[in-house]
């Protein structure tokens, strides 16, 4: 999917909420657990119910890999359901890869020829040769983790290293790579504050922006410091949304939760 096809869907659909699809076993409706496949079972109804509220779905491969071969098929099947029924929808796969060059390119024939997702996302921590693999590829988008939503992120990525933050020297120095305009960036719900300067570097890239809800983010903070002129958000929540309701009507309360964001976002868009 092309960058402009993302921005008219989500004019279309007056909303840039990223549906996170982390499924714990532990976590869903008892009586799923009985289906053959519970993952797709659960995946399919959440999508099926909340497909026209949003504009892209992040399984999390963690959640799918736990479950050895079995979970891995789930994620082929949940990604090529949103494939045939909802082409319309950005699909991105928290994978968080990047190696040497030639293993680079194998995860990215991964995730961007086998399953057909749209993006992945990758650590920028070894460098140039082990991104630009991933950016090669044409309409497909790498999304880069520059600052993320969690605790940790003041350990190295807030560090000074020669008169600037680690992450902003991610941000700038990403910029000049191969195909750079194929690149998104993380940036967490919890660090809206950091946004103004982060905006300054890169204007015009889109933000995967995650911990809304469970974490604790802020939806307006966010658009007020990140937002740009084409949008240049995806805000996702997980959790928030998808285990609203453990019981039978799980599919419709995780509709109701996704309805509350995206009616926000539709204000925030007509202001
Ligand atoms: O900085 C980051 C990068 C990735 N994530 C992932 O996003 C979702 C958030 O889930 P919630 O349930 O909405 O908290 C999850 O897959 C994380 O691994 C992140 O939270 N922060």
């Amino acid at each position: 999917m092309t960058t402009n096809e993302l921005i008219s869907e989500i004019k279309k659909k007056q909303s840039f909420l990223c549906i996170g699809l982390d499924v714990d076993l532990n976590k869903i409706p008892k009586h799923l657990l009985e289906k053959d496949d519970p993952i797709f079972a659960f995946n399919k109804a959440i999508i099926d119910a909340t497909h026209h509220l949003c504009v892209a779905y992040k399984p999390n491969t963690a959640f799918y890999e736990a479950y050895g071969l079995k979970g891995w098929k789930s994620l082929k099947k949940t990604i090529d359901y949103i494939n045939t029924n909802y082409p319309e929808i950005f699909t991105i796969a928290d994978a968080k890869r990047g190696d040497i060059g030639n293993t680079s390119s194998m995860y990215a024939k991964a995730f961007f020829e086998d399953l057909n997702f749209d993006s992945i996302t990758v650590a920028p921590y070894m460098g140039k040769d082990s991104v630009e693999p991933f950016l090669a590829f044409k309409n497909k988008h790498t999304i880069l983790l520059a600052l993320t939503s969690n605790q940790g992120a003041f350990d190295f990525q807030t560090l000074n290293v020669k008169g600037q933050d680690l992450y902003k020297q991610v941000l700038e120095t990403s910029t000049t790579w191969e195909n750079s305009k194929n690149l998104m960036y993380v940036v967490g719900a919890t660090k809206a504050e950091f946004l103004t300067d982060i905006r300054k570097i890169i204007p015009h890239n889109f933000l995967l922006v995650p911990g809304i809800g469970a974490q604790g983010g802020n939806l307006q903070d966010v658009c007020k410091y990140g937002m740009n002129d084409s949008v240049g958000l995806l805000i996702n929540s997980s959790r928030g949304i998808i285990y609203a309701s453990n019981k039978e009507d799980f599919a419709e309360a995780a509709a109701t939760k996704a309805k509350e964001l995206q009616d926000q976002m539709s204000i925030i868009l007509n202001k």
